[in-house]
């Protein structure tokens, strides 16, 4: 839907109106399309403006189309040509954001006029894309390849005072761009066009342009490793340099298509839309994200190994920034709600906790992660504060904050029987290196940084170690069930992890923060195996991986069976936040949609039958339910199980 209207003073009107956010669908398409050709064919319209509905210019194309068949031609790129070679001008008046197709759209315009709070960018790399409607051949004739492969590799946004300085808007206001671009058009009627149409320009030479790519190409492979989308992007900047206009579009198009039909593409595009599912919670009870209630803030409290270090760096100001905000802005929500303690372990620096206590007495449990200069701030459990620190919100039953350990459990459980059984340790963490698995890698940093003892502490109040253990009881078995007394032995051999300096991992000093594999381990687990007989065999890198993984997917379907997630996307939007899984493979759940569920199942049937001491490894009701109906979508699997009860 785009409106077309005839304005005074020889100008036309058209507004694309789609929303919440503009985004172009086909009908969108069609109706500016249609626009351009009724202002074109009126003899008496000189100037064209181009603008969005409700203060918002465009979001982009809707991103659902990608999973439709329109999405390999959707014409927005020959639109853009068309606007270029109007022979009436066209201004773009820009208000709120120019997103990605949106953008494209503007730079199909001779002009470009922006509200100074408008947000432009290409953030099409994040849903594992490009700017396949000739922004990657216009941006760089427009502003030169460094800026725009910046913008297009990072999919970064930005406001219209940057955008302008880089050449990208040609005017910012103030006030109603709109009314600005309307007076302006009424500037430039009869004004040459030649040199507004960007599809023209040469792209500006720089000197060393090989070496640019080369380091861009260097950059982006250290910084998103896995993701195709980024180098695909530098691939179509570089056809504008290497080729002219009518060619560099054919191989934007060509890696458009690759991208778009990728399995990287779809799990971006559906984490996208887990995210704003999930952050919309609500419970049975009828308390939802909308109707939470504030609740002020009376007590703030540290801790942490370096808390007194802390307090002096920059960090604390953030974290006194958060809190402060938060009577004002953030919702709590009676007793029901949790978010999920993430950990993304890569170059963590220090992890603290914060404790909040509200006006009416409540406790809430932030659990902070610095990575380098950055803070991250993430929240264990009772609170819906994240809104205010860019957190992601998942809704779990109160007491439910242990979630995050009963993953890291079955992780960690998973790896170390695999572990005790292989030649070599390296075998391991060479399979599980890969894409995804580096959670599980992470998972025994993890335990290494929040210190073994804890656990081991856990487990001599159950009575699975420690004086408490009825004598007698064999070292691998607590009744049927496997056990593995490893994390007990490191931890009667004085390794709690980084605070002793050594655990899994051995650490450049106590407390220190470089870690390397420890020779002793190794020694330690070839000893272990010849104590308890254990027969060291080459395991495939598939078992390895399917062990590990699908028995962490199998604890996702039990969750689910129980009422305790309120869908897979919340599931999976907690493994993306808060395990550091590969978002380009969108959470266990999507993966298992992808895997295909009958296979996942005869899998774990199978690693069950040969392990039946290890209870992870058996198929839960929900697996076996949803695999008797095939491989259904994952939208459909709570309307094909059965809704449980919710213990929301
Ligand atoms: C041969 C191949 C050819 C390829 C051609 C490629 C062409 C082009 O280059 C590709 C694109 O444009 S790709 C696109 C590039 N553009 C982007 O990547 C922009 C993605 N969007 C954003 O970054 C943010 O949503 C905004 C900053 C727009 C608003 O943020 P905010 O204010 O915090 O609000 P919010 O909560 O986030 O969203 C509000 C509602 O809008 C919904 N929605 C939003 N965008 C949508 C879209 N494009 N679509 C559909 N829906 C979209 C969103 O789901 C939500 O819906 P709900 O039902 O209410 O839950």
């Amino acid at each position: 839907m785009a409106e077309y209207l005839r304005l005074p003073h020889s100008l036309a009107l058209i507004r694309i109106r789609n929303p919440p956010v503009n985004a172009i669908s086909p009908a969108v398409l069609y109706g500016i399309k249609e626009g351009l050709q009724k202002a074109v064919s009126d003899h008496t319209v000189k100037a064209i403006v181009i603008s969005g509905a409700d203060g918002k210019f465009c979001a982009g194309v809707d991103i659902h189309v990608f999973s439709t068949p329109w999405s390999s031609d959707t014409g927005l790129g020959d639109l853009v040509d068309e606007m270029q070679r109007n022979k009436k001008p066209v201004v773009a008046a820009i208000e709120g954001m120019a997103l990605g197709g949106g953008l494209e759209l503007a730079l199909g315009s001779h002009y470009r006029i922006a509200h100074v709070q408008t947000e432009t960018g290409f953030p099409e790399v994040t849903l594992g894309i490009l700017p396949g409607a000739r922004g990657t051949q216009l941006l760089p004739r427009l502003i030169g390849i460094p800026a725009a492969l910046d913008l297009i590799t990072s999919g970064r946004c930005i406001l219209a005072g940057e955008a302008f300085k880089l050449g990208i808007l040609d005017k910012v206001v103030n006030s109603d761009p709109l009314e600005k671009g309307i007076k302006f058009a009424r500037t430039i009627l009869d004004q040459p066009l030649e040199c507004r149409r960007i599809m023209n320009k040469t792209v500006p030479n720089v000197p060393n342009m090989d070496a640019i790519f080369s380091e861009v190409f260097a950059k982006v492979r250290k910084q998103y490793p896995g993701y195709i989308a980024p180098e695909t992007c530098i691939r179509a900047v570089q056809a504008s340099v290497k080729h002219p206009y009518e060619v560099g579009i054919k191989e934007e198009k060509e890696l458009a298509v690759y991208l778009v039909e990728s399995g990287q593409a779809r799990a971006l595009q559906y984490a996208f839309f887990a995210e704003r599912n999930a952050n919309k919670w609500s419970t049975p009870s009828g308390v939802s994200w909308k109707t939470a209630s504030v609740r002020p803030i009376s007590l703030v409290g540290v801790l942490g190994k370096h808390v007194g270090e802390f307090l002096d760096s920059p960090h604390l100001h953030m974290v006194r920034a958060a809190i402060y905000l938060v009577p004002s802005g953030v919702k709590f929500c009676g007793k029901h709600i949790a978010v999920l303690a993430p950990l993304i372990l890569i170059q963590v620096h220090e992890l603290f906790i914060l404790c909040v206590r509200t006006g009416d007495g409540n406790f809430f449990f932030f659990f902070f992660v610095v990575l380098g200069p950055e803070l991250r701030t993430y929240t264990l459990s009772h609170s819906t504060s994240s809104q205010l620190i860019e957190m992601e919100n998942i809704l779990v039953p109160r007491g439910w904050g242990e979630v995050v350990s009963t993953f890291l459990t079955i992780s960690n459980n998973g790896t170390m029987n695999i572990h005790v059984q292989v030649l070599c340790r390296h075998t391991v963490f060479s399979s599980l290196r890969d894409s995804i698995y580096v959670i599980y890698i992470r998972n025994f940093r993890v335990s290494d940084l929040a210190g073994l003892d804890v656990g081991w502490k856990g487990r001599k109040g159950q009575g699975l170690t420690g004086p408490a253990l009825p004598p007698g009881t064999p070292a691998r078995k607590r009744g049927n069930i496997r056990y593995c007394p490893i994390p007990d032995i490191l931890c009667e051999s004085g390794r709690f992890g980084q605070k002793t300096g050594k655990g899994w991992y051995q650490y450049d000093k106590p407390l220190g923060r470089i870690h390397k594999p420890d020779p002793w381990l190794s020694k330690f687990l070839s000893q272990y195996r010849e104590t308890y007989h254990i027969e060291p065999r080459v395991i495939s890198q598939d078992e390895i991986l399917e062990r590990c993984l699908y028995a962490l997917i199998n604890e996702a379907f039990r969750i689910l069976g129980e009422g305790i997630a309120a869908s897979p996307e919340h599931i999976d939007v907690i493994y993306l936040h808060g395990y550091g899984w590969p978002r380009y493979r969108g959470g266990p759940m999507f993966y298992a949609s992808t895997v295909g569920l009958s296979t996942i199942l005869e899998k774990l049937q199978k690693y069950y039958r040969q392990n039946p001491d290890i209870p992870q490894l058996e198929p839960s009701n929900y697996l076996k339910k949803l695999a008797a109906h095939g491989n259904p979508p994952l939208k459909e699997w709570q309307r094909l199980a059965g809704t449980p009860s919710s213990k929301l």
